[in-house]
C-alpha cells in the first residue's frame, strides 16, 4: 500500500474530525451553487502579506541519511551520504534568514469533490450528473469557527490564530468551497511543517552517539528498535545501550527490539549507574568500530532534578571519550498526548540539548494537529514519525502528505 494511503487510513482518526468540521462550517452558512465552468480562484489578487511566522531556530543541515521508507517499498537500502562537517560545528551554524512568507497557492483543484447530490434546480432540470458545490463567503464568523476547529484539533491558540489569519489574508468576502478551504489549510500547514521535515543527520564520528530521551511510554524503546533496524538495513553497524537501568522490564523490552533488529544491546544490572553503562557502551562501540551508538534513557519526569542529573552525567561520561558527543539528542513524543507534547518539549529542552523529534503513535487515536503547533512554536526538526507497533512502522516525515492526511484531502 502506498505510504500516503496508509498514512491517511491509519494516521489520523482525528483528521476525519477536522475534515468533517471543515465541511460542516462551509455547509452551515454556505449556499449551493451550480458548478461553474471555471472554478473561481480563491487565491487573493496581488501580493497580500500573510502574518509572519516566528523565526525558526537554525536547523542543522548536513547531508542527511534518509531514513528508508518501509522496507517492503524500498527493496534496497538508500545510499548514505556522510557530510563533511563535524557534528560539533553544527550548533554554531548561524540562523538562516527564514524565507519571506509567500501568499498561499492553492494547488491545482482536481474535479471539485462536491456533494454527490445535485442541487434542486439541477435535479428538476435533469442535470443530476454535474454536481453542485456549496460555497460560503469568508467572514469573521467563519474565521472564528475555523479558529475553534483548529484549536480543538490540538493546534494551540497561537498557531490556530496565525494559520487562520494567513488563510484569510486577501480572501475576506470570497466564496469558498470546503475543498478550497481544505486546500488553503493544507498549504498553510505544509508551509509551517516544511522547514522541520528533516531526516536525522548522520556525521562521520564513529560511533555517532544518539541519546534518546522522552517520558516513559512515549515510545523510546520501540523507536530505538525501529531506527536500529532501518540504519542496519542502510548498511550501518549499530550498538544499543539500555540506559534505563532502573526498570528491568524496560531493559528486557529493549533486548527484544535489539534481537528483532539484529543489533547488540548492552545492559547493566538493575539499579546500576546508567552513566557507567553509557561509558562501557561507548568503549564497546569504539572497539567494534560501530557507526552508531543509541543510548536509551529513563523518562521519569516525577523527579526532574534526578533525571537532569542522570542525563547530564551520561553526557559528561561519554564526552570523556568523544567531546563532541552526543551528536543527536532525540526527543520521542507520543502524539496522542496532544497539547501535553508542547510542555514535554519545554521540559526536555531544559534537561537535555534536544536536537530533533520523533513523533510516535500517529496512528490510532492520534491528534496530529499538535505537530503543527510544535513546528510553529519550537521549529525542532521532526526526523521521523511512528505509525504503528511493527518494526517497519517508522516513516520519514513528509509535510505535504501530513497536511493532506490531516485536512482530509486526496493526493
Ligand atoms: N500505535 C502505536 N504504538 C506505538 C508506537 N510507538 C510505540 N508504541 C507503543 O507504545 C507503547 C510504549 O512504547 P515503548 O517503546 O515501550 O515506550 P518507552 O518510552 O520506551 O516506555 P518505557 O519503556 O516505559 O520507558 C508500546 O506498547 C508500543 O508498542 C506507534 O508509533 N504507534
Amino acid at each position: 500500500m502506498a505510504f500516503f494511503s496508509k498514512l491517511k487510513e491509519r494516521l489520523f482518526k482525528s483528521s476525519s474530525k477536522l475534515e468533517e468540521g471543515l465541511d460542516a462550517i462551509v455547509e452551515e452558512g454556505g449556499v449551493e451553487e451550480p458548478p461553474e465552468p471555471d472554478t473561481p480562484d480563491p487565491t487573493p489578487a496581488p501580493d497580500p502579506e500573510p502574518t509572519p511566522l516566528p523565526d525558526p531556530p537554525p536547523v542543522p543541515d548536513p547531508a542527511p541519511v534518509e531514513i528508508p521508507s518501509r522496507p517492503d517499498e524500498v527493496p534496497q537500502a538508500p545510499p548514505v551520504e556522510i557530510p563533511v562537517e563535524r557534528a560539533t560545528e553544527l550548533p554554531q551554524t548561524p540562523p538562516e534568514a527564514p524565507a519571506p512568507p509567500t501568499p498561499l497557492e492553492i494547488p491545482e483543484t482536481k474535479a471539485e469533490a462536491a456533494p454527490a447530490r445535485p442541487g434542486l434546480l439541477g435535479r428538476l432540470l435533469g442535470r443530476g450528473d454535474t454536481p453542485a458545490v456549496t460555497r460560503r463567503a469568508l467572514d469573521d464568523d467563519m474565521l472564528e469557527q475555523l479558529e475553534e476547529l483548529l484549536i480543538s484539533a490540538d493546534m494551540g491558540v497561537d498557531t490556530a490564530l496565525r494559520v487562520t489569519a494567513n488563510m484569510a489574508e486577501g480572501r475576506m468576502g470570497k466564496r469558498l468551497s470546503s475543498l478550497e478551504i481544505k486546500q488553503l489549510l493544507a498549504a498553510e500547514i505544509t508551509r509551517i511543517m516544511e522547514p522541520v521535515a528533516r531526516p536525522m543527520p548522520l556525521y562521520p564520528n564513529r560511533p555517532q552517539v544518539v541519546l534518546v530521551v522522552g517520558v516513559n511510554g512515549s515510545g523510546k524503546t520501540t523507536t530505538i528498535g525501529k531506527l536500529a533496524s532501518q540504519f542496519k538495513a542502510a548498511g550501518k553497524s549499530v550498538v544499543i545501550a539500555a540506559g534505563d537501568t532502573f526498570r528491568a522490564a524496560a531493559v528486557e523490552q529493549l533486548q527484544v527490539w535489539g534481537d528483532r533488529a539484529g543489533v547488540p544491546v548492552l545492559t547493566a544490572p538493575e539499579g546500576s549507574d546508567p552513566a557507567s553503562l553509557a561509558f562501557d557502551a561507548m568503549t564497546r562501540a569504539e572497539a567494534d568500530g560501530a557507526d552508531l551508538l543509541m543510548i536509551d534513557t529513563a523518562g521519569r519526569l516525577q523527579n526532574r532534578a534526578d533525571l537532569m542529573e542522570e542525563l547530564s552525567k551520561i553526557v559528561r561520561v561519554i564526552r570523556k571519550k568523544d567531546p563532541s558527543a552526543p551528536h543527536n539528542t532525540l526527543l520521542v513524543l507520543d502524539a496522542t498526548t496532544g497539547q501535553n507534547a508542547l510542555s514535554q518539549v519545554e521540559i526536555f529542552q531544559k534537561l537535555a540539548d534536544v536536537s530533533g523529534l520523533v513523533m510516535t503513535k500517529l496512528d490510532g487515536t492520534a491528534r496530529g494537529g499538535v505537530l503543527v503547533a510544535l513546528a510553529d512554536k519550537f521549529g525542532l526538526p521532526i526526523h521521523a514519525i511512528g505509525v504503528g507497533e511493527q518494526i517497519d512502522d517508522l516513516a520519514p516525515f513528509d509535510p505535504e502528505d501530513f497536511a493532506a492526511a490531516l485536512t482530509g484531502l486526496e493526493r
